[in-house]
């Protein structure tokens, strides 16, 4: 639902009196379909940022040691709600939120783990990682052809694959891993396994866009503020800037722009998950600095921008709040948020883990949109 206030006057003084439109959107509460919480003293940030903009958020399990078992996410959902009772936002958000857990694909999963997450009711996917493919992606999958009995049962249960889709091999190139990962195992995969749900993680690439839309509904993706904002200049023109590093690495402007168009096309393959994955400061600004871009603070705000930019704000509804819920076959929440396109200034940064600091996606810049108190 989207609706223009009378127009107001942005500068009282006589001599430059302007006048601007402010526009207001009110959403059904969003939902975050991917987002790293991380664990411990990192929960008492992650956790009140997440939830000041989303209801769901699908927590993901690569934590060190990983969430492999029901029990270890049971576990890790209640330090998560321990966190949400000490965080300092508003009652509506803190009783909206609600973290749903996922458990990470090893080359030990059998099976019977995958039968005991669907009977708990309480795991919404199962995530892949390639092993060695991102942050604390080492005990992941090192031979797909083995997992054949576990993708069986996730059919059979209708557990979603979600997947970090990057090829690892030393000889493929940084910016070609999506699409050799697209065009060798995801292709493979879905052949093989046509009644699984896969939700393809941040994509990149037109290609992984392509992909997406050839298939049928039981294959979706989620997109992050960062690929629809930004392309590799951002990263690398200028002197590198650490804080848009992130896997799979921001990739050339055509391919930002084809995953604008299918994010703002209406079409329901298409929907939101930030990535926030929080790294120190230090550890990003860095000689090897970390994979991942924190963005759980600002996500509405950034997406809303995105979506702006093209002019198609009235899209951000759908990909932001509807399209995700009906992928997972859950209702759609029923409290609502607004955003207005009144300016706000990105933090330099949030205090971190007790004596260290966290850098968030434009800190110090502008955001024409903020989420409206
Ligand atoms: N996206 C990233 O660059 N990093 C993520 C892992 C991931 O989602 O690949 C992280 O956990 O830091
Ligand atoms: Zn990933
Ligand atoms: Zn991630």
């Amino acid at each position: 639902m989207t609706h223009n206030t009378a127009p107001t006057t942005a500068d009282t003084s006589d001599t430059a009196a302007a006048t601007q439109e402010v526009r207001h959107i009110t959403l059904t509460r969003p939902d975050d379909w991917h987002i790293h919480l991380r664990d411990g003293l990192s929960l008492s940030t992650t956790v009140a940022h997440a939830a000041a903009n989303f209801s769901r958020v699908i927590c993901m399990p690569n934590l060190v040691p990983p969430v492999k078992n029901t029990e270890q996410a049971l576990a890790y959902r209640s330090r998560i709600m321990q966190a949400l009772a000490h965080a300092d936002i508003d009652d509506t958000a803190k009783r909206a939120f609600d973290p749903r857990m996922t458990l990470y694909l090893t080359d030990s999963t059998t099976a019977e783990d995958i039968k005991q997450a669907s009977e708990s009711g309480m795991i919404q996917a199962v995530k892949l990682y390639p092993a060695g493919a991102t942050t604390n992606s080492a005990d992941g999958v090192t031979n797909l052809g083995g997992r054949s009995a576990v993708f069986e049962a996730m059919q059979k249960y209708k557990l979603p694959l979600l997947i970090h889709g990057e090829v690892t091999d030393a000889h493929v190139d940084i910016f070609d891993r999506e699409k050799q990962f697209v065009d060798t195992t995801l292709s493979n995969l879905v052949r093989q396994f046509p009644e699984l749900k896969i939700v393809v993680e941040h994509i990149t690439t037109g290609d992984a866009a392509d992909f997406v839309l050839s298939q049928s509904a039981l294959v979706a993706a989620t997109i992050t503020p960062q690929h629809l904002l930004f392309n590799r200049n951002h990263l690398l023109v200028g002197g590198v800037k650490p804080h848009f590093y992130c896997l799979p690495i921001l990739k050339r402007q055509q391919h930002q722009q084809v995953l604008l168009d299918v994010a703002t096309s209406g079409n329901p393959k298409f929907f939101l998950g930030t990535d926030s994955a929080p790294h120190a400061t230090n550890a990003k600004e860095n000689a090897c600095g970390c994979a991942g871009c924190y963005s759980a603070s600002i996500a509405l705000p950034l997406y809303a921008t995105a979506f702006d930019s093209v002019g198609k704000i009235d899209r951000l509804e759908g990909f932001a709040c509807h399209f995700g819920a009906q992928f997972y076959g859950l209702p759609l929440n029923n409290s609502t948020i607004t955003l207005v396109n009144e300016p706000m200034t990105v933090p330099q940064s949030y205090p971190y883990l007790d004596t260290q600091s966290l850098t968030p996606l434009m800190a110090g810049e502008t955001l024409p949109w903020s989420i409206k108190s």
